[in-house]
């Protein structure tokens, strides 16, 4: 009998599939293309990769055809626009963060969500359109595209649009400016309705755990520190994003050596007013694992 296989679910080429595919590979997991490019199988581990359309993920999981999935926020409301999505989300991931954002021509005279009463809007994304019109009080024709949303002002089509934004630079070329931010989204992991089979369970709870780990290392650091005694309470409310410090004795009795792990960005102006307030010989190092 063949050995059962976890399946995860992943976006085949787009925006997801690249930091999809390093999320994996961070957790450990050796994957090399399997019968055909739809599907990678993780050679040390029971678990296949199949590579979809980014559309198709939540049906793939919600149907158990896959027992995990990555996919964007925005994409899995779209589709489930009714459901408690926190019962399907088992963790946010931190990569593909953009907007749905409300953007009008340049020439618009946008007042407010009343402007575009009556209007015709263009988007992919019908349904959370629909309920952000009706969460604001308004109607309004919603002209559902696949893509190429932003030219729909300039061919007549529609005139505003409902768009995935991240650097502005799409909006901007076409001469339209974001009004309204509609909603945030970023890559989730999403789980199927049922339980993996028991002989998969072990494998499930690892791929979780190190997704888990892989997350919450990207762009912690690990920072260590001296620092005189009489400063610890101010240094360590400076430290950014650090839980519980270890403050360890040096042999100059008035210096404390203090180490965090910071799940934040340091930044350089976090060290100069480290520095203002005492510390000394401090180091910031980058950390490749984390279990929490
Ligand atoms: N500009 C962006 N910056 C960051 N993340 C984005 C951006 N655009 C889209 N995303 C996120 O990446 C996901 C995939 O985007 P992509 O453009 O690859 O989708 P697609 O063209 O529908 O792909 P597919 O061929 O799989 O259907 C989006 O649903 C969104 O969550
Ligand atoms: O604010 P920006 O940084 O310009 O990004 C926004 C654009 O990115 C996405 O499209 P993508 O480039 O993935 O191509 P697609 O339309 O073919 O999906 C999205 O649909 C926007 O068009
Ligand atoms: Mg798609």
């Amino acid at each position: 009998m063949t050995e059962p296989r976890l399946r995860i679910a992943v976006q085949k080429s787009g925006r997801l599939a690249e930091r999809s595919l390093e999320l994996i590979t961070g957790a450990g997991l050796r994957a090399i293309r399997g019968a055909n490019e739809l599907l990678y199988r993780i050679e040390n581990h029971p678990i296949d990769l199949l590579r979809v359309r980014d559309d198709d993920i939540p049906t793939f999981v919600d149907d158990n055809v896959a027992e995990l999935g990555i996919v964007g926020y925005n994409v899995l409301k779209e589709h489930f626009p009714d459901k408690d999505l926190e019962e399907i989300i088992v963790m946010r991931l931190g990569f593909g963060k953009c907007t749905l954002k409300l953007a009008v021509p340049i020439g618009f005279d946008y007042q407010g969500p009343q402007s575009v009463a009556g209007k015709r809007i263009a988007t992919s994304y019908p349904n959370i359109l629909k309920a952000w019109l009706s969460d604001n009080g308004i109607t309004a024709d919603i002209v559902e595209m696949r893509g190429g949303v932003e030219v729909a002002p300039r061919m007549h089509i529609a005139d505003a649009i409902c768009d995935l934004v991240s650097t502005g630079t799409t909006l901007e070329v076409n001469n339209l400016k974001p009004v309204e931010l509609v909603l945030k989204s970023e890559a989730v992991l999403i789980k199927a309705p049922h339980a993996p089979q028991p002989d998969l369970a072990h494998i499930y709870d690892m791929v979780v755990r190190r997704f888990d780990g892989v997350t919450k290392s990207t762009g912690a650091k690990y920072v260590m520190m001296n620092a005189p005694r009489d400063h610890l309470d101010e240094i360590i409310n400076l430290i950014p994003g650090s839980g519980s410090p270890t403050i360890m004795n040096l042999v100059d009795p008035s210096m404390v050596a203090i180490h965090a792990v910071c799940d934040e960005s340091v930044f350089w102006e976090t060290l100069d007013r480290l520095k203002a307030a005492g510390a000394s010989a401090i180091l910031v190092l980058p950390i490749e694992k984390m279990m929490p």
